[in-house]
């Protein structure tokens, strides 16, 4: 049967690295190119989803992707230099599902959103960056959580992937904005831990095993983390107008991601998780946890998840609902999930490849 071509830019980082195992996996897609940077020309051993056969994939230089014997390009490039490699991937045709923040509302910059939308005529290529020379229409990036937001991914030719916290956060969130239970100028209060995957694979002093081994702390306090924009923007997209609070926290463990939300209601439903069960009926990727139970990260490691548990809060003078998300941040949180556009931006079955 023949397979469609796709390339990884940035095969050699955590998340890049999981995307070539799951196309090794997929039974209608081959991987055309892995690239790296400062690890080009090395030789690296990825599973293949799935089967769990070895597969070893080479990583070529950025400069040497074949972009234009791809019809799908991920882009696991660290933010910045993600956007002009999505640009340069359209440019020569290729479908992009770019998973770093440059794409992602909140972020995109005008510039960027030119150049990713130009007609391939008016893209000028130079040195490692694309330059645009009309503006066209101020199209916006279709955002690739599928769950909410599955008809504008379906077929798109760019897609930006969700950040990890956003993904937790927004999926557990998503239907309480959708009824309007959330009341006007509420405070969301969101701790969320993550796993140090979450913080890629490129060496960092403070990522040592020394250093986060046997501890457990906050970052990005004081409610300024990256990712707020992404989430607050969707949230608004959802209809809801509420405060965010988002305190991440360094988890010791090496994958998954728990949001702990604490979430003032309009008033409390009768069936609380039974409004999560109603608004992903049918979602493959979708899991609801019954009972007064959190979801645990071994329910969702290695697997393209998400599973939700909400119920009330007692002892509250006003309706609260604490809400609890779990997913793997390498699958759910990135690779997985920019799989699951992919299948989509395609037209093959969105659960195709996918651990479940
Ligand atoms: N880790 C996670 O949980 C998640 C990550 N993401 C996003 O996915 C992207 C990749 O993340 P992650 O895998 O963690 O990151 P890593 O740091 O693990 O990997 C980065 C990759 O990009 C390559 N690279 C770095 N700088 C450049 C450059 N200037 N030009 C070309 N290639 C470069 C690296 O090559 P080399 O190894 O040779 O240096 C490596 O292949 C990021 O945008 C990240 O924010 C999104 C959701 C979750
Ligand atoms: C533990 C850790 O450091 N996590 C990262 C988030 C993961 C990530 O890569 O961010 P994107 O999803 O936006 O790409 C952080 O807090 O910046």
């Amino acid at each position: 049967m023949h397979k469609i071509p796709v390339g990884v830019l940035g095969a050699s980082g955590y998340a890049g690295r999981e995307l070539c195992g799951l196309v090794a996996g997929h039974p209608q897609l081959s991987l055309r190119f892995a690239s790296a940077d400062s690890r080009r020309g090395e030789t690296a051993r990825v599973r293949a989803a799935g089967t769990g056969a070895p597969i070893d994939v080479t990583f070529v230089a950025p400069d040497d992707a074949r972009l234009d014997e791809a019809a799908l390009v991920f882009s696991a490039l660290p933010h910045g230099a993600s956007a002009t490699w999505s640009a340069r991937a359209r440019a020569a045709g290729a479908k992009v599902v770019d998973l770093s923040s440059d794409l992602r509302p909140g972020h995109i910059k005008p510039e960027v959103l030119s150049a990713l939308h130009a007609p391939r005529s008016t893209l000028a290529m130079s040195g490692g960056g694309a330059s645009v020379e009309r503006g066209t229409e101020s199209v916006e990036v279709p955002y690739g959580l599928p769950e909410l937001f599955r008809d504008d991914v379906r077929g798109a030719d760019v897609v930006a992937n969700p950040g990890c916290y956003p993904t937790s956060v927004l999926l557990g969130l998503a239907p309480l904005a959708e009824r309007g239970l959330l009341p006007e100028g509420a405070v969301v209060s969101v701790a969320a831990a993550s796993g140090v995957s979450g913080a890629g694979n490129s060496p960092k002093a403070d990522m040592l095993f020394g250093e986060v081994t046997e501890d457990f702390r906050a970052y990005g306090a004081g409610n300024v983390h990256r990712h707020l924009p992404e989430m607050r923007a969707t949230m608004e997209r959802l209809g809801a107008d509420v405060d965010l609070v988002f305190t991440p926290h360094l988890l010791p463990v090496h994958r998954g991601i728990l949001a702990t939300m604490t979430v003032p209601v309009t008033e409390l439903p009768d069936d609380v998780a039974g409004l999560w069960r109603e608004r992903y009926a049918g979602e493959p990727f979708v899991e609801i946890v019954d009972g007064n139970v959190s979801p645990a990260l071994r329910d969702v490691t290695r697997r393209n998840v998400v599973r939700i548990a909400a119920m009330p809060l007692q002892g509250m003078r006003r309706p609260t609902l604490l809400v609890l998300s779990a997913i793997d941040n390498l699958v759910k949180g990135a690779a997985g999930q920019a799989l699951q556009n992919a299948n989509l931006m395609l037209g093959l079955d969105e659960a195709a490849g996918l651990p479940r």
